[in-house]
């Protein structure tokens, strides 16, 4: 042992979960060019968010990350009192990022799949397989928080009665089907085809789009910005994905049309963080938590 890791403070599975949440949070909002969204180059279709505020918002979530987790971890089962446990938190974490970026709503589907997720994890810390964790998520996301505020004004609510779709809370409830059947596949397919990391994530964004009910997307744009959405993240695979001249010009049509129609998938964006979230979990956990 030396001076350094004599005074290096002991990481607690709470501490190395909410750091893989944020950084999951950190890694969406930097990867360029995603089409509607933040990223390096601008604010896409948002007029009242910019990267700083993402990257912002994403560290004042990490306390609320850790606390799920740590609920998880002490409760040890999935019930009733965890489940309201983790909304409590999950509320305060949204009011934490309202008051960060002065009322602007930048990671509301995050905190709700991410904070599912952590507990998830931590719930079982040996079994970090994506799709066992997911299932863990969703089991908890099915129990009826009874303190939650029964709002049904919400944007996402909106807009699933209006279309009959299913918004956030059913993904979730699904156990995450647009990470587990389509994103994480796309990332391992890209990597393995050599496309490079950067393009590797944004494949596996456009593998969400294809198919997901955004609720952010379906408010902004309706129905056809939706189709627009999916249509066109297919066409970019279709033409050999992000790291291929084809597929890159597809995507700048694509970003083209969903500049014009203001339609921004916020819901795809967090379905990414998550998926980012699940990619590094399922390498286990660190040796600093070996011993768990
Ligand atoms: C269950 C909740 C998730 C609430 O869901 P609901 O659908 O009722 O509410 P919304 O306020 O619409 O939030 C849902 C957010 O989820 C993201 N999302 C959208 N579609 C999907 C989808 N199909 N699958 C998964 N996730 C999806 C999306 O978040 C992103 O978009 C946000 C910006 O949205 P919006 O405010 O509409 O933005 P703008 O259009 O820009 O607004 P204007 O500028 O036009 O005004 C952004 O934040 C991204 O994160 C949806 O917004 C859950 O929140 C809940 O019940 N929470 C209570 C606490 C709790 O129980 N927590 C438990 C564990 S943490
Ligand atoms: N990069 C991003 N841009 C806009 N909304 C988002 N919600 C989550 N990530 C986002």
């Amino acid at each position: 042992m030396n001076a350094l890791t004599a005074i290096q403070p002991k990481l607690s599975l709470g501490d190395w979960l909410a750091d893989l949440a944020v950084d999951a949070l950190i890694d969406e909002a930097d990867l360029s060019p995603k089409p509607g969204l933040v990223d390096r180059r601008g604010s896409g279709a948002h007029t009242d968010l910019h990267l700083g505020l993402m990257h912002a918002s994403a560290l004042a979530l990490w306390p609320s990350f850790k606390a799920m987790a740590e609920a998880a971890q002490q409760c040890g089962e999935i019930d009733l009192h965890l489940r309201e446990t983790v909304g409590l938190i999950g509320r305060e974490g949204e009011v934490e990022m309202l008051r960060v970026t002065g009322g602007v709503n930048t990671h509301r589907g995050a905190i709700w799949a991410l904070g599912l997720l952590s507990a998830a994890a931590a719930l079982e810390p040996r079994e970090l397989a994506p799709a066992q964790v997911a299932l863990r998520a969703a089991r908890l996301a099915l129990l009826d928080d009874r303190a939650a505020p029964v709002t049904g004004d919400s944007h996402g609510a909106q807009v699933c009665r209006l279309y009959g779709v299913h918004g956030a809370r059913e993904e979730a409830q699904l156990g995450f089907p647009a990470v587990i059947q389509q994103a994480l596949p796309q990332l391992a397919r890209s990597r393995a085809a050599g496309a490079g990391e950067q393009n590797a994530r944004l494949d596996a964004l456009l593998a969400i789009m294809t198919q997901l009910a955004d609720t952010c997307v379906l408010y902004r744009a309706g129905m056809a910005g939706l189709t627009r959405m999916q249509s066109g993240a297919r066409a970019v695979l279709a033409a050999g994905g992000c790291a291929s001249l084809d597929g890159r010009r597809c995507l700048r049509e694509l970003e083209r049309d969903m500049l014009h129609l203001r339609a921004s998938p916020g819901g795809a964006a967090d379905l990414l963080a998550a998926t980012l979230f699940l990619d590094r979990l399922q390498h286990g956990l660190p040796a600093q938590l070996g011993s768990l």
